[in-house]
């Protein structure tokens, strides 16, 4: 199919993100800031034009869900009100493709900032794992903020944040015993999120930082309690 104008910058960005996820976490700065269970999140401390745009990227182990199940219910809209607290309104405002969309959503005030909202496209898929042969593909939701000509940023109500999230999956399989079949229990899921948010308008840097603090742990605990509960009761969908 004819491809879309934006898709040479989603498929650049997807990549460079699917390459900046897979790095670990040793070098480069990165200090370790909230410890939950299997997971751990980590933060550098950046500023662009004196904005705080702390990059985050958390390691997280979830047992019972695919990798393909995950990023699907990252990916899609219906599920996203479930999951997503900080939400207060979302919209896609553009179907690229089954599975590439563009969103618009506001997120909730978080005082004293403003309110925020965000334009991005979303694009998942599926990669071969060159790394490790015998493990299953990755799976990819890349997330980063786009223009659109009816949606200009910083009305009289929201400031526009701009990102670039991504969220990298992958499935190990505990092999079952001869002749059964897998079960929830022999399947782990490794997740990688990353994220770079750039408030868009002024914010004290202690209320950002302290913001991100409470909220990154929250999300990615919410989300990944919201995807086994989603799965457990559904066949598998590797
Ligand atoms: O992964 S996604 O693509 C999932 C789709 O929804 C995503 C994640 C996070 C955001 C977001 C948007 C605004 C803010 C701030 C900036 C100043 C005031 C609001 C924050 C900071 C505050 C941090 C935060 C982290 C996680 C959840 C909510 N809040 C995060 C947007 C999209």
């Amino acid at each position: 199919a004819a491809k879309h104008r934006l898709w040479p910058e989603i498929d650049r960005i997807t990549q460079e993100q699917l390459h900046y996820a897979r790095l670990g976490v040793g070098a480069g700065g990165w200090q370790l800031f909230a410890e939950d269970g299997d997971m751990r999140m980590y933060r550098r401390e950046e500023e662009a034009d004196g904005l705080v745009v702390d990059p985050l990227k958390a390691c997280h182990v979830v047992k019972g869900v695919t990798g393909q199940e995950v990023c699907k219910i990252f990916f899609s809209p219906e599920y996203r009100a479930g999951w997503e607290a900080t939400l207060e309104d979302m919209t896609v405002i553009e179907h690229i493709s089954k599975d590439t969309l563009v969103f618009l959503q506001t997120h909730k005030r978080i005082w004293p900032a403003s309110q925020r909202d965000a334009l991005f496209w979303s694009h998942m898929r599926q990669v071969p794992d060159d790394q490790d042969s015998d493990a299953q593909d990755l799976w990819i939701v890349c997330n980063h903020s786009t223009e659109h000509e009816e949606y200009p940023p910083n009305t009289s109500k929201c400031v526009r944040v701009y990102l670039t999230v991504c969220l990298v999956c992958q499935t190990f399989i505990d092999p079952p015993r001869e002749n059964e079949e897998i079960k929830r229990e022999d399947i782990t899921c490794k997740i990688t999120y990353c994220s770079v948010v750039n408030p868009g308008g002024w914010a004290p840097a202690s209320v950002l930082r302290a913001v991100y603090k409470r909220e990154y742990p929250k999300f990615l605990k919410r989300f990944t309690n919201f995807c086994i509960d989603q799965c457990k009761d559904k066949p598998i969908e590797f």
